[in-house]
């Protein structure tokens, strides 16, 4: 790339630092862009999220100063192909744990995203987002055309909710059989999303467990989604399958879905795997 046509994100002379972490193996790069002149650019993005050139991620969560009283931080987050995301629920607990971790005497935290301002607790060892209430309205979704979002008149009858973002989750015998990388693309690219949308195959395990495989818009196969599994939760109850609280078994671990009082609690595994300099 010429020099001359960086973003100025990427003429940090010496180059961009940023932390690897990931939550039931989704991976994230944060950045963290609060009192800095120049914030994270579409290009600085894809350069970053290429898996042999760059660093590699699911998403890239960067951290931004917040001008809301009483509001710790504001959160932005970029899929791997350069689009923006309104939601993300375990890069916002990874970013959690950071802040706890930086002050210890914290009790809770206020996160500013484009999905509103969402709170964080510490929970003994775990860290827990609430993640808000579902939206189910067509135009929140958003579909393209007025529908009921529970069963949907396609083929699988999938349940679209937004947890912020758009979600499709298609409740299938067997999740383990569903063909996520051939039906993943198809659905994230259905006209009936206008915005996209990602797409969740979920099959019940046993009393409260869920077992989810995710298809994430801007992104493709990962190995968990914390606001699909908050889709996949929600759906599930609305469906008769599940209680307020479930387990759901990712091909990265496990989350936990807490929905209590229109607030989806989302907790799971954090880990921090290490920091770098990225010289573009
Ligand atoms: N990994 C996420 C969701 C990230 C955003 C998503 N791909 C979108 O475009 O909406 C999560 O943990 O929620």
């Amino acid at each position: 790339m010429n020099q001359n046509t960086r973003p100025a994100a990427l003429s940090r002379s010496s180059g961009v630092p940023f932390i690897k972490m990931h939550g039931a193996g989704n991976d994230f790069v944060v950045i963290d862009s609060r009192g800095c002149v120049h914030d994270v650019q579409r290009e600085l993005v894809v350069l970053m999220g290429d898996r042999r050139r760059g660093v590699g991620f699911d998403q890239l969560a960067e951290l931004l100063d917040s001008d809301a009283t009483g509001v710790d931080l504001r959160l932005r987050f970029w899929n791997a192909d350069g689009s923006l995301a309104e939601a993300c629920g375990n890069a916002t607990r990874c970013v959690a744990s950071l802040l706890f971790e930086e002050d210890a005497s914290r009790a809770g935290l206020k996160i500013q995203t484009p999905r509103g301002i969402l709170s964080a607790e510490r929970r003994e060892d775990q860290i827990w987002v609430d993640m808000g209430a579902p939206l189910f309205g067509w135009e929140e979704i958003p579909l393209a055309r007025p529908l009921d979002a529970r069963a949907l008149p396609i083929a699988g009858q999938p349940d679209a909710v937004s947890i912020g973002n758009p979600h499709c989750v298609f409740f299938v015998e067997d999740a383990d059989c569903a063909r996520v990388e051939e039906l993943g693309p198809l659905m994230e690219n259905d006209g009936l999303f206008p915005a996209r949308t990602n797409v969740e195959f979920v099959s019940l395990v046993s009393e409260n467990v869920l077992r989810m495989r995710v298809w994430e818009r801007g992104t493709g196969v990962t190995l968990a989604c914390g606001s699909g599994a908050c889709a996949a939760a929600v759906c599930a109850y609305h469906r008769g399958l599940t209680d307020h609280r479930t387990k759901l078994l990712v091909d990265g671990g496990e989350l936990e879905v807490d929905w209590c009082h229109d607030s989806l609690w989302l907790t799971g595994p954090v880990c921090k795997v290490f920091s770098g300099m990225f010289l573009p």
